[in-house]
């Protein structure tokens, strides 16, 4: 997955402003808040710097004490508000920008989890990550910190000038000339910044991408001596990214100074005209150090504003890359006024379904018509690659059909609901999939609102009770990721008591044995069993010992439908494709390839 490119213009910044707005709207009064208070902050700021004229003027210059008390007490009131608004300021700005950093990362995370599987197994998972946890922080810039300290800046740049002005109009004219030369330098290095800001957000995803990919597979990499490979791969990735940090750092480091030479050269400037006005009695002591005051608080606003359009390309970098993930359509939808029935019988019917992947050259599944009466067990083996777990994905709507109808209880699947159609169709996937949590919640993991004793009666009906009893804690063992303190056989128990506890009609069991010896297999039937009594399940399966569960097989082959038919008819076909590989099956049980 990669990122538009970034597009350094103000058009670009606004687009992306009107994208995320809404999503920072809840929080705008904190922020209008937030602007109003560092107005304040920069009016005490004025203030000061007007009484430090007249404390120069009015007690240094003529050294009448007296004048001191009141012109002291004005300051501290001014500086003691100036820092509270300051204070107050910051920290509703801040509160906007983490609400609102919360609120993309969830709708974004809400958008990526609604996306299908195949969708989300096609993306890098670490620059997922990424996208997920550091782009978002940096979007906020672009419609929270970045518009309230533009506009505060704008305004603070605005009453020292006007100050400035009506104080002595000739020599603020004088200052104000090197303001396009900010604004110039600002310009030139935000572009410089922006083509940086995109490489470095790019990069930042590959290091995180690398990192979780190395860890995810740290027992593949020990075990084939890939150490050095992995940390190289790292390394790689990390030093590039570090190259264009330190790229990204030299070149905003060298704005500050630049800014502070033309501040020095405008200081001087002023020292000297300031000198010559004294020395022909149109200013005092007092106004020169006023308007100098005036001028060193006009600057770092303008410096900010210059810095503002350094950190908004690499907002925008940022931004490019949400906006890329929240345009990544989901491959299904609901249709308007999708059914939702209480209840479904689960009678299932596939009509000549045709599949092809995104980019493949043959079609995965072709003309594919089955039907299978509810309550029924169809079981549908294949050699690998024929298209089974196609048809899991076709089942659970993961994915439509480029031709052809699947329907439940004569109802094409597009035409329910997609959370309805989940409630009446439960999946046991291939790969077993144990969360981080406790058993309890592992098993209620599709029914939230279980009460104990269900859970209970689905871990005893998967015969889960006893091993679960025999956990640290029971029920209330914590099992690490991916349940890694669990077999497989165990794994598959509580995978077996969460889809009983969903107790829905349909059911698709995804190669419920693999991974599991001949005496685990023998003890997982009575479980499954118990979980397909009564239910339509279609059971995908290399393993023929679990053909005899079926009411009808059906043998695919290169995506399609090779042989099907009643178990005990299959058998008697000869030199029938089941027959094939039944025997292929127990040759290989009784001579083990070396
Ligand atoms: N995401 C994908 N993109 C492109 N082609 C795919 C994708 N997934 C599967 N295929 C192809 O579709 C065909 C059917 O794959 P499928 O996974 O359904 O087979 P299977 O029968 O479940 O195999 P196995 O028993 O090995 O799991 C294969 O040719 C496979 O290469």
């Amino acid at each position: 997955m990669t990122s538009t490119g970034t597009d350094a213009s103000p058009e670009k910044t606004l687009t992306l402003f009107r994208r995320f707005w809404p999503l920072m709207r809840p929080d705008r009064w904190r922020l209008v808040g937030a602007v109003l208070l560092l107005l304040v902050a920069t009016a005490c700021e004025l203030a000061g710097v007007w009484v430090f004229g007249r404390i120069t003027d009015d007690v240094l210059t003529t050294g009448v004490l007296g004048a001191l008390v009141p012109l002291a007490v004005f300051w501290l009131g001014a500086a003691a508000l100036g820092g509270l608004a300051h204070f107050v300021g910051d920290w509703l700005s801040a509160a906007a920008a983490e609400r609102f950093v919360a609120r993309l990362r969830n709708h974004t995370f809400g958008h990526v989890v609604r996306l299908s599987p195949g969708t989300v197994d096609r993306m890098e998972h670490g620059d997922l990550v990424a996208r997920l946890t550091d782009d978002v922080e940096e979007v906020e810039e672009i419609v929270g910190s970045g518009p309230v300290q533009a506009v505060s800046a704008a305004l603070s740049v605005l009453a020292f000038a006007v100050a400035a002005l009506i104080l002595r109009w000739e020599l603020a004219l004088l200052t104000f000339a090197a303001a396009p030369l900010l604004w110039f330098a600002a310009r030139r290095f935000s572009r410089r910044i922006g083509a940086v800001a995109q490489d470095e957000r790019e990069t930042n995803g590959e290091v995180v991408a690398v990192v979780e990919e190395s860890v995810s597979a740290v027992a593949l990499v020990q075990a084939y001596n890939r150490e050095e490979l992995v940390s190289g791969r790292a390394a790689a990735a990390g030093g590039r990214w570090a190259r264009l940090r330190i790229a990204q750092a030299r070149t905003s480091g060298a704005y500050g100074p630049l800014v502070s030479v033309v501040e020095t050269v405008c200081v001087l400037a002023i020292v000297g005209v300031g000198a010559w006005e004294i020395g022909a009695g149109r200013l005092s002591l007092g106004g020169l150090l006023t308007f100098a005051g005036f001028v060193s608080y006009l600057y770092p606003p303008v410096q900010s504003l210059g810095q503002l359009a350094l950190g908004l390309a690499a907002a925008r970098a940022a931004g490019a890359r949400i906006t890329e993930l929240l345009d990544t359509a989901p491959e299904v939808t609901n249709r308007p006024g999708a059914l939702r029935p209480d209840v479904v019988r689960g009678e299932l019917e596939l009509r000549s379904v045709g599949y092809r992947y995104p980019g493949a050259g043959r079609p995965a599944l072709e003309d594919l018509s089955v039907r299978v009466p509810a309550g029924r067990t169809v079981v549908v083996v294949g050699a690998s690659g024929a298209g089974k777990s196609t048809l899991t994905r076709l089942l659970l709507r993961f994915v439509d059909p480029e031709s052809g109808q699947l329907l439940l209880d004569g109802v094409d699947l597009r035409d329910y609901s997609l959370d309805a159609l989940r409630n009446y169709v439960t999946l046991l996937p291939q790969e077993t999939t144990i969360l981080h949590g406790t058993v309890r919640e592992n098993i209620a993991f599709g029914r939230p609102d279980a009460t104990d004793a269900d859970i209970v009666a689905a871990a005893t009906a998967a015969d889960a009770d006893l091993f679960i009893r025999a956990l640290s804690d029971g029920y209330d063992t914590v099992l690490g990721d991916r349940g890694r303190f669990l077999s497989g056989g165990q794994r598959q128990r509580i995978a077996i008591a969460r889809a009983l506890l969903r107790n829905s009609p349909v059911l698709v069991l995804d190669e419920p044995t693999t991974g599991l010896d001949t005496d685990a297999v023998r003890r997982l039937l009575g479980p499954l069993r118990r979980l397909m009594a009564g239910r339509t399940t279609v059971l995908i399966t290399h393993d023929l010992r679990l053909a005899t569960e079926a009411d009808h097989v059906v043998v695919l082959a290169g995506g399609q439908v090779a042989e099907q038919g009643a178990p005990a008819d299959l058998h008697r076909t000869d030199n029938g494709h089941y027959r094939a590989l039944l025997h292929r099956w127990s040759v290989a049980v009784a001579a083990p390839s070396r």
